[in-house]
C-alpha cells in the first residue's frame, strides 16, 4: 500500500543507509522499494536500507532473543539491489546511533547494547572514534578462490572470510595497482561461492606493525551494492586475512583506511574463542520523507 516513508540518512565512513523503524513489522519494504530508495538519481541515495524492527515481531530477531533476551531490536538490514544481508558492520554503529536518536534504547558510558542480527547478537559500547561492536567468532571459509578484476593486470588468489556474512580478501602488488582496480566491474571469482562475497583488495602497510598497530589500505566491492566508500565487515575480513598471511609475528590490533575513512580491528580471547572488535563513527545526517508508491 503507498505509503510515507520516514527516514534518517546516515553513515559510518562514507558507506551510507537509510533508516526507517518499522517496530511490529507492518510496513516492510519490497526489494523494488530498496532498489528506489538506494537509487542515487531517481530516490534517495544509500548503499542499504535499514529497518528497525522489534525482535519479538519477526522470525530472525526472534532467533536472537533466545541467544540474549536483552537484544530488544533487531537490524533488519538490506543491500541496494533489494537482497538480504546478515549482517553490516558500519551499519550496526549507526544502527545504535539511530536506535538512541529516536529515544528507542539508552546506552550510557561503559555499558553495552545487545542487537540482534541475521548472524546472531551482536554487542555495541561506546568507543572514543564513535562505538565499538564485537563482532563475535569468524572462520576461514570458502578457500582460495582466484580473483580477476577490471584494471588487476593478473589474477589473484583471494582468500575466503567469514565474519557473518562471506568475503574473499585479495591482496594487490602496491597502492598503485590498488588505485587502479576498476570497481564499477564486478570481480569474477573462480569458483564462485554459492552466496556470492563480498571482495576486499588490500595493500598492507610496510613495515606490517608500528607501536603494535598493524595498518591495511582496503578498497571493496560489496555484494549487493557495489563500490562503497567503506565496509565494517570487509576491514575485519581484511584485517584477520592480513594476519593469517603474515603469520605468528603479526599484531592483533589494526587500522584498517578505506575511502571515506579509518576503522579500528582488534582481535582478542573471549570465553568461547577468538572474537574480533570493530571500532568507528556513526553519523546521522538528515531526516525525510519519501512517498513510497
Ligand atoms: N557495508 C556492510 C556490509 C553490507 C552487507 C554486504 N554487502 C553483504 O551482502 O554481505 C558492512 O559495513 O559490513
Amino acid at each position: 500500500m503507498p505509503h510515507d516513508l520516514q527516514f534518517t540518512k546516515g553513515h559510518g565512513t562514507g558507506n551510507d543507509f537509510v533508516l526507517f523503524h518499522d517496530p511490529d513489522d507492518t510496513h516492510d519494504v519490497t526489494p523494488e522499494q530498496v532498489r528506489l530508495i538506494c537509487d542515487r538519481h531517481m530516490g534517495v541515495g544509500a548503499d542499504g536500507v535499514i529497518r528497525a524492527v522489534r525482535s519479538a515481531a519477526v522470525a530472525d530477531g526472534a532467533a536472537s532473543l533466545e541467544e540474549d533476551a536483552a537484544a530488544a531490536w533487531f537490524m533488519d538490514y538490506r543491500n541496494a539491489d533489494g537482497s538480504v544481508a546478515e549482517m553490516c558492520g558500519n551499519g550496526v554503529r549507526v544502527f545504535v546511533q539511530y536506535l538512541l536518536d529516536q529515544g528507542l534504547a539508552s546506552l550510557g558510558p561503559g555499558e553495552t547494547l545487545a542487537i540482534a542480527t541475521r548472524a546472531g547478537v551482536k554487542r555495541v559500547s561506546r568507543s572514543a572514534d564513535g562505538f565499538q561492536t564485537d563482532m563475535g567468532r569468524w572462520s576461514l571459509a570458502g578457500g582460495e578462490p582466484l580473483v580477476r578484476a577490471k584494471q588487476l593486470p593478473v589474477a589473484r588468489p583471494g582468500l575466503g572470510i567469514d565474519v557473518g556474512n562471506p568475503h574473499v580478501v585479495v591482496a594487490v602488488a602496491d597502492d598503485a595497482e590498488l588505485d587502479a582496480v576498476d570497481l564499477a566491474y564486478i570481480p569474477v571469482l573462480d569458483p564462485e561461492p554459492a552466496d556470492g562475497a563480498n571482495v576486499e583488495f588490500v595493500v598492507p602497510a610496510e613495515p606490517l606493525a608500528r607501536d603494535g598497530v598493524g595498518r591495511i589500505r582496503m578498497r571493496v566491492h560489496e555484494r549487493g551494492s557495489g563500490e562503497t566508500l567503506s565496509c565494517g565487515t570487509g576491514a575485519v575480513a581484511a584485517a584477520l586475512a592480513v594476519r593469517h598471511w603474515a603469520g605468528a609475528a603479526a599484531p592483533d590490533d589494526w587500522r584498517v583506511q578505506v575511502p571515506g575513512g579509518v576503522l579500528g580491528v582488534r582481535m582478542f580471547d573471549a570465553d568461547d574463542g577468538e572474537h574480533v572488535m570493530l571500532s568507528g563513527p556513526a553519523v546521522l545526517v538528515y531526516d525525510g520523507v519519501l512517498a513510497l508508491g
